[in-house]
């Protein structure tokens, strides 16, 4: 029987000797590897973490002790010693364990988390919430050094040091973040790990010797410069100045020394941050060696770490990628921002090219967007490219800092609609509906990916702010042509004769609806302005069909279909419409297909209500 095996509770880490835990971490990775390398999923950071997992089960009484992590993608090693073993090749797919913690999962998942930086507000929150109840036990949350970068991580740690709580944080410092970390607190971390804070200690030390007066202030000044070195030494000095006691670095790889560590801390008492240095992808070569690469993948073979899946078609996000390189040639406005994500928005090429027009400003979305205003007050053009699930985070700014002031900033909406595997926390269901009501917003979505790249050229021709969305996944494998196009006007891909149904779609889905228009001879309209509709074509479909269908991949309430819907109200038009999006549930995890099929987005879905209506 393995070591795992027998850990049936995580109360069981507690029972072994240090050759077992050794043993655990062996066969926790070689579980993560096989199973990752079979259904796809967060390699490198699950393997980065294993020995802190293991240590924080052996220390701390969970679920009596709360374990919140950040982000979520590193939860493996806790799920596969929380009793979900027997589960865990089924993680990530339709019906089988989520990618991220799930309060529904297991006693011992807190908090529901798939997007950044919550960590630290929401164990806080816990904290003062049992204190007031007098529950026992405490609250840890494990955080990484791209996600204590985040602002909202900076509110949360500005409120603890404030109410002086016992909270345990532990800052997972692995020195990436997806992509290489950015960012001053990166430099400070990477300063402490190194010992140049300490180094510093001693240059400014010998400095101070040499300017320290003499006689009666001798001693006002010598205590001055005892708190400068008190300073100067403590290399979390940041986090102490914060009322957070800061402890480490220590290295996560070694139990022998983490678990004292955390043995020590746990009875120590107010805010406190334990500094743990890990290496992404520990125990595999080449996770190793590409940690960016290995951060989130599909199937992969696990002899040479070759990602299986390369498709003929290039994705949208590549496609995306390719076009703003081609702007910012031509234009020398053209600015790329991303928070966090170059290589999974696509604009790596645009870095290498014109390094000084590209910016990674870290977890930070709303810092992006606002920046972006900034820049574009100063007469750039600026391309926010973002996730629509993690431009939820900058709803505010895109309100208050760009649209309000009419600024040109082009947001490039990549995962737009169902994302997979990801599920819930991940899927950009809301975009169409959150952005829609904002006054000066103009929202495009193309329905293939040279209308992507076409719509990406003319961006900055457009003044005010423009949203152009897309959907995770690869292209029909259309040629890339440079056509300009109207881009506030819909066209008619296929007249039916009868007149009967008009299907009004929005992005991917009017290609993909259009074998089955000219199947059934409906009239097939792409939907590629949803703000501003095309009004003339809009009112033209609504008198001429008595069945109107809109078809998109956002939730139907408030987006495309809405949109029609509101428009259909201001006249006396005899269509009847029928609106098909993503319905109000926050959509679950699995393959992109099947979920499409689940939601009655799929083209089986449209057949159908096509076929009762004819
Ligand atoms: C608000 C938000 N923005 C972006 C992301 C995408 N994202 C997921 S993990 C990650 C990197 C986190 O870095 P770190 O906290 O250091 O954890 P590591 O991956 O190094 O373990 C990013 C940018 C996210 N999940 N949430
Ligand atoms: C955890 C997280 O937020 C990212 O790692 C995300 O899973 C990336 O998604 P893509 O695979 O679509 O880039
Ligand atoms: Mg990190």
């Amino acid at each position: 029987m393995s070591v795992l095996d027998r850990i049936e509770e995580p109360g069981d880490v507690k029972t072994l000797d240090g050759q077992e835990m050794t043993q655990l971490c062996a066969e926790l990775r070689e579980t993560i590897i096989d199973t990752t390398s079979r259904v796809g999923g967060h390699v490198a950071s699950n393997l980065g973490i294993v020995e802190l997992t293991v240590a924080l089960h052996r220390v701390f009484e969970s679920p009596r002790d709360k374990i919140i992590w950040d982000v979520g993608h590193q939860c493996y090693p806790h799920k596969l010693l929380t009793g979900r073993r027997q589960q865990f090749g089924t993680i990530r797919q339709l019906g089988g364990l989520s990618g991220f913690p799930k309060r529904h999962e297991s006693p011992h998942d807190h908090l529901d988390v798939g997007h950044s930086s919550t960590s630290i507000s929401a164990a806080l929150g816990m904290r003062v919430g049992r204190d007031i109840q007098q529950i026992p036990g405490k609250v840890i949350a494990v955080i990484g050094d791209g996600s204590i970068g985040a602002g909202m991580a900076f509110e949360g740690l500005n409120h603890a040091g404030h109410l002086d709580k016992d909270l345990i944080i532990i800052l997972n410092d692995n020195e990436m973040s997806i992509a290489e970390n950015v960012g001053a607190l990166s430099n400070y971390f990477s300063k402490i790990i190194t010992g140049q804070v300490y180094n510093r200690f001693r240059k400014d030390l010998e400095n101070m010797l040499h300017i320290l007066p003499r006689g009666e202030r001798l001693v006002r000044a010598a205590k001055k410069v005892e708190e400068g070195i008190k300073g100067f030494m403590t290399p979390g000095i940041l986090f102490e100045e914060l009322n957070i006691k800061y402890f480490g670095p220590v290295d996560g790889h070694d139990l022998e020394s983490l678990i004292p560590f955390l043995e020590n801390i746990k009875r120590i008492e107010g805010p406190l941050l334990l500094h743990v240095i890990t290496k992404k992808g520990t125990g595999y070569a080449p996770a190793e060696t590409n940690p960016e690469k290995f951060h989130g993948v599909g199937p992969f073979d696990r002899e040479s770490g070759v990602i299986h899946g390369a498709t003929a078609t290039p994705s949208y996000t590549a496609i995306a990628g390719q076009a703003i390189v081609e702007l910012g040639r031509r234009d020398q406005r053209t600015i790329a921002i991303t928070a966090a994500m170059p290589e999974g928005t696509g604009i790596q090429n645009f870095k290498t090219a014109y390094p000084e027009r590209f910016f990674d400003v870290g977890i930070a979305e709303q810092h992006a967007v606002t920046f972006a205003a900034g820049l574009a007050l100063e007469g750039l053009r600026p391309h926010v490219f973002i996730y629509s699930t993690f431009f939820q985070r900058a709803y505010d700014q895109i309100i208050h800092d760009v649209c309000l002031q009419n600024l040109p900033v082009v947001f490039c909406i990549d995962r737009a609609g169902i994302v997979g595997n990801d599920g819930e926390t991940h899927n950009g269901s809301f975009d169409l509906s959150f952005l829609r009501c904002i006054p000066n917003m103009r929202i495009f979505s193309p329905r293939d990916e040279n209308e992507l790249y076409n719509m990406l050229l003319q961006a900055n021709t457009l003044d005010g702010p423009i949203t152009i969305r897309y959907a995770r996944g690869n292209g029909f494998g259309v040629p890339i042509v440079e056509s300009p196009i109207n881009m506030e006007s819909w066209e008619i891909l296929h007249h039916s004769k009868k007149k009967r149904i008009a299907l009004i779609a929005t992005g991917y889905l009017v290609t993909e609806s259009l074998n089955l228009c000219q199947e059934h001879d409906i009239t097939l309209v792409n939907g590629r302005s949803i703000k501003p509709l095309d009004g003339p074509c809009l009112q033209g479909i609504l008198q001429e069909y008595p069945h109107v269908i809109t078809i998109e991949e956002n939730s139907a309430i408030g987006g495309f279909g809405s949109a029609i819907a509101e428009f259909h109200c201001s006249g006396n038009f005899p269509a009847h419409l029928h609106l098909m999006g993503l319905p109000d549930v926050f959509v679950e995890h699995g393959d992109q297909k099947s979920i499409r099929q689940k939601c009655g987005i799929s083209l089986d879905a449209l057949k159908q209500k096509v076929e009762e209506l004819q």
